[in-house]
């Protein structure tokens, strides 16, 4: 997918690693609908990208993705601006133990609902164009993450879901092409607020520059569907999952 006209809504895209992505695609030609519940914040970056991109390449729309109303509020504001929407990066997290419940509602339920939202609006054979979907899951989406047990669930949630919908789409297209894809990165520890917020960490970090590159070629490579992307500190890799023997139950 060449990305020169091509919309993008970002979510968490205020700050960390949506920042970045929202960067890296306005570079390549992009346009970019930033949304972040973060409005003070949202707004800034737009401020500051305006400076070095067009100014009406981009828009900020406060929206916190646990809300269906704005999020497809969120969605229609795009499309009004620039006419259809491409790529949808789901990238907005927290991480909170002691707010386990909204981890679940933000990390993993949000980042469905901006699946099926873009789905709708997508769908070739609803009058949409077709697309690519990012869900940014961690490393602690492929395995335990000691100090996260119920983020790496929502992490580990959001990798089963993005390969499920992605082998549906595949499934289908002989019947009724959607025209989209959907894959998942799994970065490591990279230094954002969302790291700096936690006290004990430790870790080699990957930088948000090789995080970002790593889903401009999830977004631009229209063969990757499915995948799962480990980026970390100096090496990225695709992970092989396990595939079931279907003449025996093992793996
Ligand atoms: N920083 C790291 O080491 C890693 C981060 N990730 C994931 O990358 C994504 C981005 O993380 P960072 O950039 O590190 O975090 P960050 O905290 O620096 O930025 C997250 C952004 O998302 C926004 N946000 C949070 N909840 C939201 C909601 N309900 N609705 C709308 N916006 C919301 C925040 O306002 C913020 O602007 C998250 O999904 C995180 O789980 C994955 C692996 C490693
Ligand atoms: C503690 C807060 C983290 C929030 C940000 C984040 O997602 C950071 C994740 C960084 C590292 C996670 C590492 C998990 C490692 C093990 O579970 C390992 O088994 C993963 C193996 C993955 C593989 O296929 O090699």
């Amino acid at each position: 997918m060449a990305l020169s006209g091509k919309t993008a809504v970002v979510t968490g895209a205020a700050m960390g690693i949506g920042k970045a992505i929202t960067e890296i695609l306005l570079k390549n030609g992009a346009k970019v609908a930033l949304l972040d519940k973060n409005k003070a914040a949202g707004e800034s970056v737009v401020e500051a990208l305006s400076k070095e991109y067009e100014p009406d390449r981009m828009l900020f729309r406060e929206c916190n993705i646990k809300s269906d109303e704005e999020f497809k509020a969120a969605f229609q504001k795009a499309v009004e601006t620039f006419g259809g929407i491409d790529i949808l990066c789901n990238n907005a997290g927290m991480f909170d133990e002691s707010e386990w419940e909204n981890m679940v509602s933000t990390n993993l339920v949000g980042s469905i609902r901006g699946t099926y939202l873009a789905l709708e609006h997508m769908n070739k054979s609803k009058g949409g164009q077709g697309g690519v979907i990012i869900n940014v899951s961690s490393l602690a989406g492929l395995g335990p993450l000691l100090t996260g047990p119920v983020y790496s669930a929502t992490k580990h949630g959001l990798v089963g879901f993005t390969r499920s919908i992605s082998h549906r789409l595949a499934a289908i297209i002989s019947t009724s092409d959607y025209g989209i894809r959907a894959n998942a990165i799994c970065p490591g520890f990279v230094q954002t607020n969302l790291i700096s917020e936690i006290k004990s960490q430790t870790g080699q970090f990957a930088h948000l520059v090789d995080v970002a590159e790593c889903i401009l070629e999830l977004v631009t490579d229209e063969t990757k569907n499915g995948e799962a992307l480990v980026v970390v500190k100096d090496s990225k890799f695709y992970v092989t999952f396990p595939t079931l023997d279907k003449s025996s139950d093992k793996p």
